[in-house]
């Protein structure tokens, strides 16, 4: 897999007030200068509802037409075979045979019927307090390791077997009708073993990034969650089980995934639009550790483009010496939206409240006029 590369030496993370760590120009750049280019190893999940219209490796997506090469034990299909070549040749025999797990497993979500919800549960759960959600993921460790020192052995005991059974009964567990949103959710943590196995300094970098965000919006999430990557981790073969990940590091990373990823959108992968983000179907998305370090402003300084599997930033104008360098991550909303309904979006997706200057003038512009 190609790595990223600055195309320009002149930017830097540095902190940023009130915003953590930022991208910022070390010397002048000029307008339309390519910033970044990556195709980085990176964490990603084609939906459920797409995987057969959308090429695993580089992520081409036609009009919807199913893609006729395939790679059905794991659930992937591909544009070319040039494209299989270069996807199956990065899977080692083991990592194969734990993602033609992972997808047999998801295969026996959809013979699953929900679990009815109890009488007076709400259909808009509530977000459970972040103790709780703490104190979860750090007990379900135990539970982690009885599975990893079951799956090592070449005879597991009665009582592992039944461990093993159970966990793997729970992660199937599910209170929605829709077993795609299921699949989807198994097939994220899957991916980040998966990265986590081909890329380990990928995982590292995207454990450091910060967050706003809890992992989970619904407290029934919480607990799937949890089954879910404790079932996908009795399905590694033993070769791989150093590769689990403690399960505190999956609730950061889905944490950060929440606040940090990027849509792959039918529209963008259009080498000829115009548009950075023509956005019509979202077909899955992807987390890029080495991109998350720009900040949200309403007025960018910086496109986002991607094509393909590879994205690309560049300065829409002339940036400063010292000046921090923007990316929206409202897609172009921002140009339309007031302010009000521009900071209630980005707290409900990613968590904060925006500080960018077109935000901060306009809400004193506000003040003022009351
Ligand atoms: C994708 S990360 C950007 C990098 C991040 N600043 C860091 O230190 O890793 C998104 C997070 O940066 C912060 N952030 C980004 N744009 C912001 C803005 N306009 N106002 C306030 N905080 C912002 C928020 O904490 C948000 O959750």
């Amino acid at each position: 897999m190609a790595t990223s590369n600055y195309s320009s030496d002149a930017i830097e993370s540095r902190s940023t007030p009130g915003a953590g760590i930022g991208v910022f120009a070390k010397s002048p750049i000029e307008a339309q200068t390519t910033l970044y280019t990556t195709s980085d190893e990176y964490f990603s999940i084609i939906y459920r509802r797409y995987w057969k219209e959308v090429c695993a490796h580089c992520f081409n997506y036609d009009r919807g037409i199913d893609w006729k090469v395939k790679a059905n034990s794991i659930g992937v299909v591909f544009c070319t075979e040039e494209c299989k070549a270069k996807y199956m040749d990065r899977l080692s025999p083991d990592l194969l045979v734990f993602l033609s797990n992972a997808e047999d497993y998801a295969r026996r979500r959809k013979q699953v019927k929900p679990v009815p919800r109890e009488e007076g549960e709400e259909d808009d759960d509530i977000i459970p307090d972040s103790r709780i959600i703490d104190q979860t993921w750090v007990d379900s460790q135990n539970t982690l390791v009885e599975v990893l020192h079951a799956i090592s052995r070449d005879k597991p005991s009665k009582s592992q077997r039944k461990l093993i059974s159970e966990v793997q009964a729970a992660g199937l567990r599910s209170y929605d009708d829709d077993s795609d949103t299921d699949i989807d959710s198994l097939k994220n943590l899957a991916s980040y073993l998966t990265t986590n196995i081909l890329s380990p300094s990928t995982v590292t970098r995207t454990l450091e990034l910060s967050t706003t965000l809890e992992p989970f919006t619904l407290s029934r999430l919480l607990d799937q969650q949890v089954n879910q990557y404790l079932a996908l981790v009795s399905l590694l073969p033993p070769s791989l089980t150093k590769y689990a990940l403690p399960t505190t590091a999956i609730a950061k990373i889905l944490a950060v995934d929440r606040s940090n990823s990027f849509g792959i959108w039918s529209g963008s992968s259009d080498k000829s639009s115009s548009q950075s983000e023509e956005r019509s179907e979202l077909l899955g998305s992807m987390l890029v550790p080495s991109l998350s370090r720009f900040n949200h402003s309403c007025t960018p300084t910086v496109s986002k483009h991607r094509y393909r599997r590879t994205w690309t930033f560049a300065t829409m104008d002339v940036v400063n010496t010292d000046e921090e360098i923007f990316i929206t991550y409202l897609g172009g909303d921002e140009k339309t939206l007031n302010v009000e309904d521009r900071r209630q979006r980005l707290l409900n997706g990613w968590g904060f409240v925006c500080g960018c200057t077109k935000c901060t003038a306009e809400s004193t512009d506000s003040t003022q006029s009351d």
